[in-house]
């Protein structure tokens, strides 16, 4: 239950000429194994996601999630495969003020039409228990994103797509904040992408690969990830 990304093209219209976003990406993502995309600003890691995500049509190129290919798929196909098996954690929290954390996660129970109760359990996998009838402002930048997370996995995804989980974060709480995505990628055999452009915080990936002008460099670093390796430039 893997995510498979192969041959991926992505251009913009950038005034009179063509921006390619993504050149010729390929990359794939096995269950219970954690892979971080490095590169600058601008560098595609955005639109790399997007297109992860089925949010996004490639110009070419396969995206197959948990072995269907969204490239096949109409736009409601698409909306489906992309509520049932894929879990989206966006950089802000985008948290709803008024809700408890409880019902943040509950809120997603809903629109899919379940009652599973699993929101309770979740909090606690992320380590919020005790602090499950607090609102965002009663929570910590850490916090938010742990509600964030879990929420991002209520629907028990093959795949959790992760956009700079750490940029609202200081070190230590960024840290915290990846290693708790590590573990549990592992304990859900779930297949995470996740994008940053902090080389700091990407010592629980198991591999890393760099984007730079939309291409993912061929230099694949294992754990413990060889930071000086990196190409200069990548912060
Ligand atoms: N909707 C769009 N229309 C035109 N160009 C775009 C659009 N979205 C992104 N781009 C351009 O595509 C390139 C890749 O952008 P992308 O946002 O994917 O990079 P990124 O690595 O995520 O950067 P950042 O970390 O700043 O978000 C950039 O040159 C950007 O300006």
């Amino acid at each position: 239950m893997s995510l498979e990304l192969t041959d991926l093209r992505l251009t913009y219209a950038d005034g009179d000429t063509t921006l390619v976003a993504l050149d010729d990406v390929s990359l794939t993502v096995k269950p219970g194994e954690l892979v971080a995309v490095v590169g600058p600003s601008g560098s595609g890691k955005s639109s790399l996601l997007a297109v992860a995500g089925t949010l996004l049509r490639p110009g070419s190129g396969q995206v197959v999630i948990a072995g269907t290919d969204a490239s096949r798929l109409g736009d409601r196909e698409r909306t489906a495969l992309r509520r049932e098996r894929i879990g989206i954690v966006f950089q802000q929290a985008n948290l709803i003020a008024s809700l408890t954390a409880l019902e943040q996660l509950q809120v997603m129970d809903h629109m899919r039409g379940g009652n599973s109760g699993r929101a309770a359990d979740l909090l606690r996998t992320v380590g919020l228990a005790g602090k499950e009838n607090r609102r965002p402002h009663q929570l910590s930048g850490g916090e938010r994103q742990r509600v964030n997370i879990a929420r991002a996995l209520m629907s028990d995804p093959a795949v959790l797509l992760v956009d700079e989980p750490t940029s609202a974060l200081d070190h230590a709480r960024g840290t915290e904040i990846m290693g708790l995505l590590a573990e549990l990628t592992e304990e859900r055999a779930v297949a995470t992408l996740l994008v940053t452009h902090d080389v700091a915080q990407i010592g629980h990936a198991h591999r890393v690969t760099e984007m730079d002008d939309g291409r993912l460099s061929e230099r694949r670093v294992g754990l413990p990830p060889g930071i000086p390796a990196l190409r200069p430039g990548v912060r």
